[in-house]
């Protein structure tokens, strides 16, 4: 039913050994999260934050140290054949189909495993909303990368699982490519009920098309929230102000956390992430004080990439902040 938890990761951590140094790597740190029918939940962070650690515990390829993973109520620890019939997953792009076997073939063997009887003709129709009909019958390995990545998720929906596990569909995709993938990822959604738990780096992928968003770094979920929310909480954050300096001192600048983002004869430019829209006053007040004249004040424009960037790197971010000020 639509809405309602389809997915729940509950206080998951996951550690790996290296045998040779016997050093601990704690890859996911504790951490938890719900899906709901018909959401595409976008799982983000810098390499090596656990996000793939993450997708393989939820397919029940890696066995985690500690925590609950569920699908439907059920699970995947203690119910795995029930729990995980309900998901199908693409790692790493396109992998999960085999190159010498072409799409048709793909799509009937996979769903065939998880006891599926796909015919020609329901394997044809799932092809033709990916537009490769008329590939149905080539190689896998003579397919582009981006009919290939195509093939993998047209597999994926093969098998009739309700929760499709991505990681990086849009991975080495051309600008086009990768904008049908995700129309075809939102129609999945809108038009089919689907579920969708995506990992990936292309901002522009989350932007476009996820309901919610967790950000992982080291390990841990540093933010999880309604993709729309977060946009909004920074759009009425971050300012961009304009400035006439001939000389002055404006080293004061530093306590609004600037970060100046350009600066010639005699204008400067800079981004200032204001939590408390308040303290935009007395910023102008500093200004006026040190004797620069306010050019223009804009609001920011947001895109995910600058919010990726603020949650994973606010220690560098804070350090450029300085180096450019003084
Ligand atoms: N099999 C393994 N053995 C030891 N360490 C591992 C193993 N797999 C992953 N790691 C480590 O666990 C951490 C998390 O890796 P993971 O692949 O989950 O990150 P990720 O967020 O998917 O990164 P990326 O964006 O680069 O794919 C990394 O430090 C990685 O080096």
């Amino acid at each position: 039913m639509k809405n309602e938890v389809i997915l729940k990761v509950q206080n998951l951590t996951k550690t790996y050994h290296r045998r040779k140094t016997r050093e601990k790597l704690v890859a996911v740190d504790n951490i938890s999260f719900e899906i709901r029918q018909g959401e595409i939940f976008a799982l983000l962070g810098p390499n090596g934050a656990g996000k793939t650690t993450t997708i393989k515990s939820i397919c029940g390829l890696l066995l985690p140290d500690s925590g609950s993973l569920e699908i439907m109520g059920k699970s995947i620890l203690k119910e795995r054949g029930k729990a995980l019939r309900h998901i199908s997953a693409v790692l790493e792009g396109n992998r999960n189909i085999y190159w010498r076997m072409t799409p048709v073939e793909n799509m009937i063997y996979f769903s065939g495993i998880r006891g599926k009887r796909l015919t020609r003709k329901e394997s044809l129709e799932i092809l033709d909303k990916f537009g490769l009909k008329e590939k149905a019958n080539d190689l896998a390995q003579q397919l582009s990368r981006g009919m290939q990545q195509k093939t993998a998720v047209a597999v994926c929906l093969a098998t009739g699982a309700e929760i499709l596990l991505l990681d990086e569909p849009t991975l080495g995709l051309d600008v086009a490519s990768s904008i049908e993938l995700r129309h075809i990822l939102r129609s999945l959604v809108e038009k089919e009920g689907k579920t969708i738990l995506l990992s990936t780096h292309d901002m522009n992928l989350v932007e476009a098309i996820a309901d919610r968003v967790a950000i992982m770094s080291k390990g841990k979920i540093v933010v999880c929230e309604r993709k729309e929310k977060l946009m909004e909480m920074f759009k009425a954050r971050r300012y961009v102000l304009k400035v006439s300096t001939n000389g002055q001192d404006i080293t004061s600048l530093e306590t609004f956390g600037a970060m100046i983002t350009k600066k010639e004869d005699g204008l400067l430019e800079f981004a200032i992430d204001l939590e408390n829209p308040k303290k935009l006053f007395d910023l102008m007040d500093t200004l006026k004080t040190v004797g620069t004249e306010i050019k223009s004040i804009e609001q920011d424009t947001v895109n995910f990439e600058k919010i990726f960037m603020k949650y994973v790197s606010e220690p560098e971010e804070d350090k450029v902040k300085k180096d450019s000020i003084t």
